[in-house]
């Protein structure tokens, strides 16, 4: 049995990737690919819990708080979703993981490097995504193209500032890990950025099977 790969979806808020992992899971399935789709925060009845806590614009925390509950609800969707799926050869497509943490947590809210570094290590050993779509678009489109849809969850509300930071911090993860991360321009009309996608993930199925 070959093991199932773990893909996880990346980018601000309204870069679209809610409207890629419908599509990703529609390609994989066409290639007899049989997949779990899941997010974070979430993905476990515990995760959806903090999730919501996470998300309620009415609650505040310190940064740090955010941090370890967002590791916290990964600890939780490492042992019961994503590891016992990809044991059974399955593949699983997560909107979000540790990179988020880095980004919106690490440049968004300013906590350490370090610090999330030493969670990853311990909430993770050394487990990472076998392959990372982030999706990069510019702030002002992100926004926009949120702002259509519903009212601002905690994190959606924050300022343009913010934002900057958390895509600056992506951009970063970008170039340290190049062989992990691929950057697909999320700004361009839908058609084009799901051209890419497929051919990126033509590549991937074809290194596969040779
Ligand atoms: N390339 C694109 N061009 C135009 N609209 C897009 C594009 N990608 C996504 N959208 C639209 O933008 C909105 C946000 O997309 P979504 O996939 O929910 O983003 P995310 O999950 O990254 O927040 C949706 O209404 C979606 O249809
Ligand atoms: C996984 C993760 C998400 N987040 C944030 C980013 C998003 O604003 C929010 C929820 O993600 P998302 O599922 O993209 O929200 P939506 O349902 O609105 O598309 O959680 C972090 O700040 N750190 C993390 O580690």
């Amino acid at each position: 049995m070959q093991p199932g790969k773990f893909i996880t979806l990346e980018g601000i808020d309204g870069a679209g990737k809610s409207t890629h992992l419908v599509w990703l899971e529609n390609y994989l399935m066409s290639k007899g690919i049989t997949t779990v789709t899941t997010r974070e925060p979430g993905g476990t009845p515990l995760g959806e819990q903090l999730r919501a806590l996470l998300l309620d614009q009415r609650q505040t925390m310190h940064a740090e708080t955010e941090v370890l509950l967002m590791f916290a609800a990964r600890r939780e969707h490492l042992d019961k979703v994503i590891l016992p799926t990809l044991d059974k050869g399955e593949w699983v497509i997560s909107d979000r993981f540790t990179d988020a943490s880095f980004a919106y947590q690490g440049g968004g809210r300013g906590v350490a490097l370090r610090k999330l570094e030493e969670l990853e290590r311990w909430v993770q050993g050394s487990f990472q995504p076998d392959l990372t779509l982030y999706f990069d678009v510019s702030v002002e489109l992100g926004k926009q193209r949120v702002q259509s849809i519903k009212a601002a969850d905690r994190f959606e509300q924050e300022q343009s500032a913010f934002f900057q930071r958390v895509r600056k911090a992506y951009l970063q993860r970008v170039r340290q890990f190049p062989e992990r991360i691929r950057l697909i321009d999320a700004g361009r009309p839908l058609a084009e950025v799901t051209a890419s996608l497929e051919a990126i993930m033509s590549e991937i199925l074809s290194e596969r099977t040779q």
